[in-house]
């Protein structure tokens, strides 16, 4: 009995050995030869094969330490040594065994990592090479992603291949949740609401349910709704896709654009009240760009109404195209809650609603703490009182506390938000039902003002 256990477990692993090796090659080749050959090719049936990209990154990162190595040496080497790397194949050693790594070209062009090694490391090289290669590479490749920062193009310019849609920067920006100066409970309520989307591959798939995300931020200028965005995309790494409607022509570009967004990213509109033309009916004198090209000298406000309409939007919000995305974020931002149609906002289209304000003293003390590097000064009882009766932006407390030539002066950056807050106290009283006035640079989004 003990016999045919064996037997028969040594059978089941050689199956699922070589289902293992099949699913990633085309074929073993050379059966009689004492080498094996495993061939990975970039495409397969003309789908792109995922476990190329693994290997190569794989051995990129392999192949540069190799070469490190090799510069190191010939340092240390005579002068009149040259070493020379064959760049086409790479040895690799694992756990004794010995495989070479090359990559072949064919007529057509299409690139191939060949795999060679003995035949008696046939069991180590299939059972666990093989995957221990691909999941270096997709840790490396997790580990290299580069966020990036995507402005859909004027259709104008759009040809036939997607890449023209949209242009891309990389993505660097410094924005965290935790320099971010807002409500401790609302932070911790915004960041476990990402933390559930993230993880919700499977619920989402449960309930029937697209795998999106819709988020309305809305507060007055300056109070750190662009700071959010960036910060939500640096904690999750994705992409941000920064929709500029006004450059769109129609729906149809609408969803285009869309579709050719991948997956783990950020779609985010600014100024949803500045860009959709609310009304929801297609304004008929701007339905076609060269009449407006030549015919209007609009005003800046002319000019910026988008031929998208609110319904268009709508149906790309409730997923009219969620058959080609999963795990996408949408963000739409607002200075004016209230001119928004309610039809573009009512719960489960927008899934929450996060209110930034003016600064709190919570929200202070993050700030003082970011630029000033401290906890508390004996001036923040003063600043404190300040903060529930006067409006200011963090964005205008930030900038007091600036240093000024990098050098950080405590008391002089808390000085002069103490007068700032005196003063703005003093306007804001005689003001009391007028509006503050907009803290200045408008419609620089911290994308298109950073870049
Ligand atoms: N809550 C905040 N926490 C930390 N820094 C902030 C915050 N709000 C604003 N700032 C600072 O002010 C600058 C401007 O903020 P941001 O661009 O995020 O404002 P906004 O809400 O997007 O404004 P707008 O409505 O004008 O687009 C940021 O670069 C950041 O340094
Ligand atoms: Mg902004």
């Amino acid at each position: 009995d003990h016999l045919k256990m064996a037997i028969k477990e040594f059978l089941l692993s050689a199956i699922q050995q070589l289902s293992f090796v099949q699913r990633f090659s085309d074929r073993i080749i050379n059966f009689f030869s004492p080498y094996v050959v495993i061939n990975f090719p970039e495409y397969e049936e003309y789908r792109f094969n995922h476990a190329f990209a693994a290997i190569d990154t794989y051995l990129g990162a392999k192949s540069t330490d190799k070469a490190q190595k090799l510069r190191a040496s010939q340092v240390k080497e005579s002068k009149g040594l040259v070493l020379k790397r064959d760049e086409t194949k790479v040895r690799d050693i694992y756990q004794g065994i010995n495989v070479w790594w090359e990559i072949v070209t064919d007529a057509e062009g299409d690139r191939t990592h060949r795999l060679t090694f003995h035949r008696r490391g046939l069991e180590i090289v299939t059972g666990s090479y093989i995957k221990y290669v691909m999941d270096e590479g997709k840790s490396i490749e997790a580990k290299n992603k580069k966020m990036k920062l995507f402005t859909n193009n004027p259709s104008l310019n759009w040809d036939s291949s997607k890449k023209s849609l949209w242009r891309h920067i990389d993505f660097e920006h410094p924005a965290s949740f935790q320099t971010l100066a807002m409500d401790p409970k609302k932070k911790e309520e915004v960041l476990n609401d990402l933390e559930a989307f993230r993880n919700g591959k499977e619920y989402y798939k449960k309930i029937g349910k697209a795998w999106k995300r819709g988020y309305l931020l809305y507060g007055p200028p300056g109070t750190g709704k662009s700071t959010m965005i960036a910060a939500m995309a640096n904690h999750l790494n994705y992409s941000i896709y920064d929709l500029e409607l006004t450059a769109i022509q129609s729906n149809s570009e609408l969803r285009k654009l869309l579709t050719a967004t991948s997956s783990k990213s950020i779609i985010v509109i600014e100024d949803i009240d500045c860009s959709v033309d609310l009304t929801g009916k297609r304004r008929k004198k701007y339905g076609d760009f060269s009449s407006k090209k030549d015919g209007e000298q609009g005003s800046e406000e002319q000019n910026r109404s988008s031929r998208v309409t609110l319904s268009g939007l709508l149906n790309f919000i409730d997923g009219i195209w969620s058959a080609c995305g999963q795990e996408r974020i949408i963000v739409f931002t607002t200075n004016h809650m209230e001119k928004l149609d309610p039809a573009l906002i009512r719960r489960g289209r927008m899934d929450m609603h996060i209110e930034l304000s003016y600064c709190s003293f919570e929200a202070f003390k993050v700030l003082a703490k970011n630029y000033l590097d401290i906890d508390t000064h004996p001036l923040f009882g003063e600043i404190e009182a300040f903060l529930k009766e006067t409006k200011i932006a963090p964005a205008d407390v930030a900038e007091k506390l600036m240093s000024k030539n990098h050098k950080i002066d405590v008391d002089g950056s808390l000085k002069d938000l103490v007068d700032s807050l005196e003063r703005r106290k003093e306007y804001q009283r005689g003001h009391s039902n007028g509006h503050e006035k907009k803290s200045g640079g408008k419609k620089l989004g911290i994308f298109r003002g950073l870049f």
